[in-house]
């Protein structure tokens, strides 16, 4: 058994929350390699796909589409898990309830093509650096702050379902 944890990333973090997922598994004894969704040799050499993207724009980097659309065919007969990378937990004040609006936003295009068992959002991390002049002057003007509000918490416990799923402890129903 191994699990595919493929990720577009644009600077890190969800490579970063890729990798612990990876390793989480491994600890529950599930086999399981990261890689970069526009680099996967083999895209038919898995038994199940955690796949992730950082969230720009409220969608999914085109390199992460593109791998769900081109394999979507295969993705359908295998069990599949993805998460977003975005950053709804720097939302304060008025802008908290766009947090749950965006998440349907950013998952359409990828449902499109794919019926996962279940969709993470996760936050990631937010630089002043990464940002374009005016997507820094919005942020300022939101009232919100820079900083990692990666949770690794709940990447843990998103792992473990996998986990779970994938290789139920024994005497589990
Ligand atoms: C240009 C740009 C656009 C972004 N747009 C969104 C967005 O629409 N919604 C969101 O929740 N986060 C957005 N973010 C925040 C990122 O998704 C977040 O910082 C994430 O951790 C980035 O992952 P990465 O480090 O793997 O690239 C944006 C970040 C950048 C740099």
């Amino acid at each position: 058994m191994t699990v595919l944890v493929g990720y577009a990333s644009a600077h890190g973090s969800t490579r970063e929350i890729a990798e612990r997922i990876a390793a989480r598994l491994a600890e529950r004894g599930v086999g399981a390699e990261t890689a970069p969704l526009d680099a996967v040799g083999d895209a038919d050499g898995y038994d199940a796909y955690v796949l992730g993207s950082a969230v720009h724009q409220m969608a999914w980097l085109p390199e992460a589409t593109g791998f769900v659309h081109t394999h979507r065919e295969l993705l359908a007969g295998r069990p599949v898990w993805i998460f977003s990378v975005g950053m709804p937990a720097a939302l304060r004040g008025p802008w908290k309830p766009m947090a749950a609006k965006e998440e349907p936003k950013v998952t359409e295009e990828v449902l499109a093509d794919l019926s996962p068992r279940e969709h993470a959002m996760f936050s990631g991390v937010v630089a002043p650096e990464h940002l374009p002049g005016p997507g820094r002057a919005v942020f300022r003007a939101m009232g919100l702050r820079y900083g990692d509000y990666r949770d690794w918490e709940a990447v843990d416990a998103f792992a473990d379902t996998v986990a779970r799923s994938l290789h139920p402890a024994p005497g589990s129903p």
